[in-house]
């Protein structure tokens, strides 16, 4: 489904362009009354009811936008859930409200006598069936609240956006606000991993990454970062998460693809410098892009022009962020990348859903719960032999990253993929020219960047990275999903698929990929 299907759903869209699936045929319809049916159609349940006509509009649950129509659809994907209790039979779905929010919405009839009760309950099985797939029905959630996220918006845009939503979709809720910064690693260290399906953090990336890092710190962290699946509802500054699984920076829009979600393998990124070791989920960056994030804290007074500002400064200024570099590439060719994106794209596809559901549900047949050894060791460690030595006196940026958004409009690893065991470097020259550098900036959001010769792409299983001050710069800045670490050398690999989290299609990130 594309990007924001949720709300090009419309759910008054003429029924009369689905057709009922022909395993369905003769069982599709549930008559409800004498004037009313409910009939399983390809994409959505129709609704007929003569009696719309002679009501108002306002007085039917929000469904009828007119008077005069007897026909209504809702798609599948709305479908929070269903029931029948006695003769009442109810369903709750997701109504849009706007091009960014849905809320929930409850249609419900009485039966006509209890003749109809047992093919009313087959219907509302099939009903759920097509309305959920793979995807797990009930899911518990254990809701991490950043009280200070989204400058002191989260707790807002929870209670008033996403809590009615998993309610109505039968999701059994525990909240809790976080009291202070770490307080979601010692949360999802000590989480009862079998009493929760998962865990979803109403902040930006922040939290996930802290979950991601409890979860690890578990006696068992292999299976709990299998059984638990992370997830965002993005109520912070920096929602890059959302916007990659889900294709939205709405928490409502969010809190209908968590409902049905589709658990989904994830890579992590194994993270040491100094004696520490941490996981990043996210995004690595030294160079031009770390210092617009961490480095103009005295320009806030701009809002998000600020990074913009940041960029523009330093990129007319060609300034460089020195390092040495060392890499372990697995794909530098930018046509083999785009082919084995396509490859493992294709993959995925094939196996989303049932197989990843399963494959993730046999925790116990997990041999190994705890973590793997790290291939490559830490950054304290020789660099390995057959690693790509270079020294960039004159680097201008150094992202590297497991996912193809870093915010709404930035898609800067076109040919990541959740779990393609590979991580996605970039690097640029900060002595390009000008205006390359400037083409380079404004083509990010139009995917052009890729294919741009100034940007080194390649995909790679390790790195170290040792950032040096230039001449007469006093402190220097690297970003870790988004927060600030020391500036030291750092050195990362990737473990395969080792986080779980849920996304929409439950195979590729909501991008197109390289063009
Ligand atoms: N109660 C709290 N008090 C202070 N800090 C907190 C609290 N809860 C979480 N944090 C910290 O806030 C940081 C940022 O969180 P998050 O990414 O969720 O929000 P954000 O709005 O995107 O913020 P930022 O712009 O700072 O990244 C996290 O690293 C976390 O450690």
């Amino acid at each position: 489904m594309s990007e924001g299907a949720p709300h090009v759903d419309d759910p008054f869209v003429d029924p009369s362009i689905y057709e009922t699936p022909s395993a369905l045929q003769g069982e599709a319809t549930l008559f409800v009354s004498e004037d009313a049916s409910l009939t399983l159609g390809a994409d959505a349940t129709i609704i007929l009811d003569d009696r719309f006509v002679h009501r108002e509009a306002a007085n039917c649950c929000g469904l009828l936008p007119t008077r005069s129509k007897t026909t209504h659809s809702i798609p599948y994907y709305n479908i929070l859930d269903a029931s029948l209790d006695g003769l009442e039979l109810t369903i709750q779905h997701a109504l849009p409200t706007s091009k960014n929010s849905c809320r929930p919405s409850t249609i419900s009839y009485t039966l006509i006598d209890k003749s109809s009760i047992t093919a009313a309950k087959s219907w509302l099985n099939k009903l759920l069936d097509l309305a959920y797939g793979n995807s797990q029905r009930h899911k518990r959630i254990k809701v991490l609240i950043n009280p200070f996220g989204g400058q002191g918006a989260a707790q807002r845009l929870y209670t008033s956006e996403v809590e009615a939503l998993f309610r109505a979709a039968g999701c059994d809720i525990e909240a809790q606000q976080t009291t202070h910064s770490g307080h979601a690693i010692e949360l999802a260290r000590d989480l009862n991993v079998d009493a929760y399906d998962v865990i979803a953090c109403a902040s930006g990336d922040g939290l996930p990454h802290e979950v991601f890092n409890g979860l690890a710190q578990q006696a068992k962290p292999r299976r709990a970062l299998r059984k638990i699946a992370v997830v965002q509802l993005p109520c912070g500054s920096g929602n890059a998460m959302s916007i990659n699984l889900n294709g939205t920076d709405s928490p409502s829009f969010a809190a209908l693809a968590i409902v049905k979600g589709v658990r989904t393998p994830l890579d992590l990124m194994a993270v040491t410098q100094g004696e520490n070791m941490y996981w990043s989920f996210l995004s690595q960056a030294v160079g031009i892009i770390a210092d617009c994030d961490l480095g103009t804290e005295n320009m806030r007074w701009m809002g998000s022009a600020r990074f913009t500002v940041g960029i523009l400064i330093r990129l007319l200024g060609k300034t460089v962020y020195p390092a040495e570099l060392a890499v372990k590439v697995d794909i530098s060719d930018k046509e083999a990348i785009k082919s084995e994106y396509r490859n493992v794209r294709k993959q995925r596809e094939e196996v989303s859903g049932k197989r990843e559901w399963e494959a993730h549900q046999d925790l116990d047949g997990d041999k190994d719960d705890l973590l793997p050894t790290l291939r490559y060791g830490s950054v304290l460690q020789d660099i390995p032999s057959d690693w790509d030595k270079a020294s960039m006196p004159t680097l201008g940026n150094f992202y590297c990253g497991n996912m193809a958004y870093m915010s709404s409009d930035t898609p800067f690893f076109a040919a990541a993929l959740p779990s393609d065991n590979h991580m996605d470097m970039v690097d640029v020259d900060g002595t390009i020219p000008r205006h390359k550098a400037i083409e380079m900036i404004t083509g990010v959001e139009k995917n052009k960047t890729f294919d741009m010769d100034v940007v080194n792409y390649r995909k790679v299983s390790a790195y170290r990275i040792s950032p040096r001050l230039r001449a007469g710069q006093k402190t220097g800045y690297i970003s870790i999903d988004g927060e600030k670490v020391p500036f030291e050398p750092f050195q990362v690999e990737v473990v395969g698929g080792l986080g779980t989290v849920l996304s929409r299609n439950g195979a590729v990130y909501e991008f197109e990929g390289p063009k």
